[in-house]
C-alpha cells in the first residue's frame, strides 16, 4: 500500500522522499498540536545478530532500553550529534553511523515536539562501557519478521543460541516495536508518535521510504 501525501502527519519532514509506503497506522483523535520540534538523535548499533541498547538510568525515559543519542547542539549537523552522543554514552565508542530513520515524538509532557534522526550501525571500534546516564547491553535480535512479532506478545523470552534475551520491547518506548522490526530488517522510515496523559501510545503513523 503506498502511503497518501495527505495523510503524513503534521510536522513530520518528509523532503526528498518520493516512495513512501504505509507500514502501519492507529489512533482515531487528532495529533496533538506541535509549535515547535527540538532535534534529537537515536543511534542502533548491531553486530553478529546482536542489538547493543541502553538501560537509561535518569532523565527523560528513564527506565527504558533505548538506542544512544540525545539532544542537537547549536552548530552541530544531526550527523556529528549522533556521533558524539554515542562516544559520550558509551564513553569512547566510534562507529559508521548511517542516516535511515526521522521520528516525530509528542506526548503531552513536553513543550516542544521531539524530532528524532535516527542511525544504524554495523561496526564500531572501542570497548563498550557503561556511563552516568546508560548501561549497555546486548540483546539477541529476532531472525524473522514473525519471530519479532512472537517476542513483542510473549517478551522476556533467551535465545538459546546466544544466552542472550530477545529486544525488551516490552521496555522500551511503545512506539519502537512498529518500526524496529522493519529498521533491522533494513528498512528505511519516517513516522510520528503521539503518547498520551498516561504515558501509553494514542495515535502512530510509519511508513517505510525508499
Ligand atoms: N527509540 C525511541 N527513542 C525516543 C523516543 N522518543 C524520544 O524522545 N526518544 C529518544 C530521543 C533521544 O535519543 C532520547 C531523549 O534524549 P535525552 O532526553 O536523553 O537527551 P539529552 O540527554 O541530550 O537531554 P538532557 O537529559 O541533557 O536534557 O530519547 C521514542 O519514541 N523511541
Amino acid at each position: 500500500m503506498s502511503a497518501n501525501p495527505a495523510k503524513i502527519p503534521p510536522g513530520l519532514q518528509h523532503d526528498g522522499l518520493e516512495a513512501l509506503s504505509l507500514l502501519c497506522q492507529s489512533g482515531s483523535m487528532d495529533w496533538l498540536p506541535v509549535a515547535k520540534a527540538k532535534l534529537y538523535t537515536n543511534a542502533f548499533v548491531r553486530q553478529d545478530g546482536k542489538l547493543l541498547l541502553g538501560y537509561k538510568k535518569r532523565g527523560f525515559g528513564k527506565g527504558l532500553y533505548n538506542g544512544f543519542g540525545g539532544k542537537v547542539d547549536k552548530g552541530e549537523t544531526p550527523a556529528e550529534a549522533a556521533a558524539r552522543e554515542l562516544e559520550g554514552r558509551l564513553s569512547g565508542i566510534t562507529a559508521q553511523l548511517e542516516h535511515r530513520a526521522t521520528l516525530l515524538f509528542m506526548s503531552p509532557e513536553i513543550t516542544e515536539a521531539a524530532h528524532i534522526e535516527v542511525y544504524y550501525a554495523e561496526k564500531f571500534e572501542g570497548t563498550v562501557t557503561e556511563s552516568e546516564e546508560m548501561r549497555p547491553e546486548w540483546f539477541a535480535i529476532p531472525d524473522t519478521e514473525a519471530r519479532h512479532k512472537d517476542v513483542i506478545q510473549n517478551p522476556k523470552q533467551v535465545d538459546d543460541a546466544s544466552g542472550l534475551r530477545f529486544i525488551p520491547y516490552d521496555e522500551m518506548w511503545e512506539d519502537d516495536a512498529l518500526w524496529l522490526p522493519a529498521f533491522l530488517s533494513g528498512h528505511r522510515f519516517i513516522g510520528r508518535a503521539d503518547f498520551g496523559i498516561d504515558g501509553h501510545l494514542q495515535k502512530s503513523w510509519f511508513a517505510l521510504a525508499s
